[in-house]
């Protein structure tokens, strides 16, 4: 099965396709993979297309997460991701997060979809889940198998450790550990949103304050959530959009002894509140790449570089390649603007 039938109800006929259809037993595991990926990206894809979504279509919505979580005893790796992928809200955008006098103004100019975290539309399959921690529900994680692989990972303030150098393992769904309890989970646990509020900038277009002060350096601030895209996807995206005002296409590059791993998120349709980030030359963010259950695609995540006082606006380095051709103007007003805003010389322009 693999396209979603339409009828008077909507999505009756595909429901009942879920609900009798589970993979045959004689199906290889690598089979049952794919038939299910097939069902779950067929609902994605039906949610993408129809950005009003009816109460029918929510409880869909749910009945497929239950479907994929039941799916757990198959291949709990495989469905985790499906299980991600179903439980991401689409909606929109919370309207507390937004100054009200913007609010309408904001919905009609930059429409996008709400979700909460990033859409992933194939999985490399050469990626092992992460063995999890054997800690009891009552440990902290704060030596574990997975907080201490690389060094600690996070402080007693649940701040990024400073003298932190390695790269960052968070629990994960194969841990031991109790979500409430566990301290390696920063990342996972809520973010600043509720702290936020989207402005208009006299420049730079939207952008985003935090509301009350942030004391630390190293504060989980939120991850940037868009659609994850492949190295051609990202080109296309960037044909097609390079007329547009503003650019939501965010390349990470992390260069591992030989090979670069490039994460293209794309948060232009759908995205969080973090797409209304701004660049400056003098940030209070950085972004630090957390792997949770597999290698890729990592987490991309903001922490403070410093303390920010309330109603400052929250901002990140783009990039460090300025090239006068293609870089845009630089509105950040910091004593330490280059004038130019960076652009990423990639083969992809
Ligand atoms: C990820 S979006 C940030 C949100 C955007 N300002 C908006 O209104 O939706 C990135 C775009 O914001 C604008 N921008 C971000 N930082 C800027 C800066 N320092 N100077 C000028 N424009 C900036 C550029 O148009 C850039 O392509």
């Amino acid at each position: 099965m693999s396209n979603i039938d339409h009828d008077d109800d909507g999505l009756a006929v595909y429901r009942l396709a879920l609900a009798t259809q589970t993979p045959e037993n004689s199906l290889s595991k690598q089979e049952k993979r794919t038939e299910l990926r097939s069902r779950f990206l067929n609902v994605l894809e039906y949610l993408k297309t129809n950005q009003t979504i009816s109460p029918i279509e929510l409880d869909f919505h749910r009945e497929s997460s239950l479907i994929a979580a039941r799916c757990l005893s198959i291949d709990s790796n495989f469905s985790q991701i499906l299980v991600q992928d179903l439980k991401t809200y689409i909606g929109h955008m919370p309207t507390a997060l937004i100054h009200q006098t913007i609010a309408a103004a904001l919905k009609e100019r930059t429409p996008f979809v709400y979700i909460d975290s990033c859409l992933i539309q194939s999985i490399n399959e050469n990626d092992e889940q992460y063995e999890g921690c054997l800690c009891t529900l009552n440990d902290t994680c704060t030596n574990c198998s997975c907080s201490n692989r690389f060094g600690l990972n996070y402080n007693s303030l649940n701040c990024l450790n400073i003298n932190k150098n390695g790269p960052i393992f968070e629990c994960n769904s194969e841990c031991h550990c109790l979500f409430e309890n566990c301290q390696n989970r920063i990342s996972q646990k809520e973010d600043q949103s509720k702290n936020v509020e989207i402005i208009s900038t006299s420049n730079k277009g939207y952008g985003v304050i935090i509301k009350k002060p942030i004391l630390y350096p190293g504060t989980y601030i939120g991850e940037y959530i868009g659609e994850i895209l492949s190295e051609n996807e990202a080109h296309n995206r960037i044909l097609l959009t390079k007329n547009y005002e503003h650019n939501y296409l965010l390349l990470y590059n992390e260069y591992q002894s030989e090979k670069i791993i490039k994460t293209f998120i794309d948060a232009r349709y759908y995205g969080n509140w973090t797409r209304f980030i701004n660049h400056s030359c003098n940030p209070n963010l950085h972004i630090v790449p957390i792997r949770i259950d597999q290698p890729t695609p990592p987490h991309l995540a903001f922490f403070t570089l410093r303390e920010i006082q309330a109603n400052e606006e929250l901002s990140y380095s783009y990039g460090t390649t300025i090239d006068e051709k293609y870089s845009k103007p630089c509105c950040c007003s910091t004593s330490s603007c280059t004038g130019f805003m960076p652009y990423q010389q990639t083969d992809l322009n």
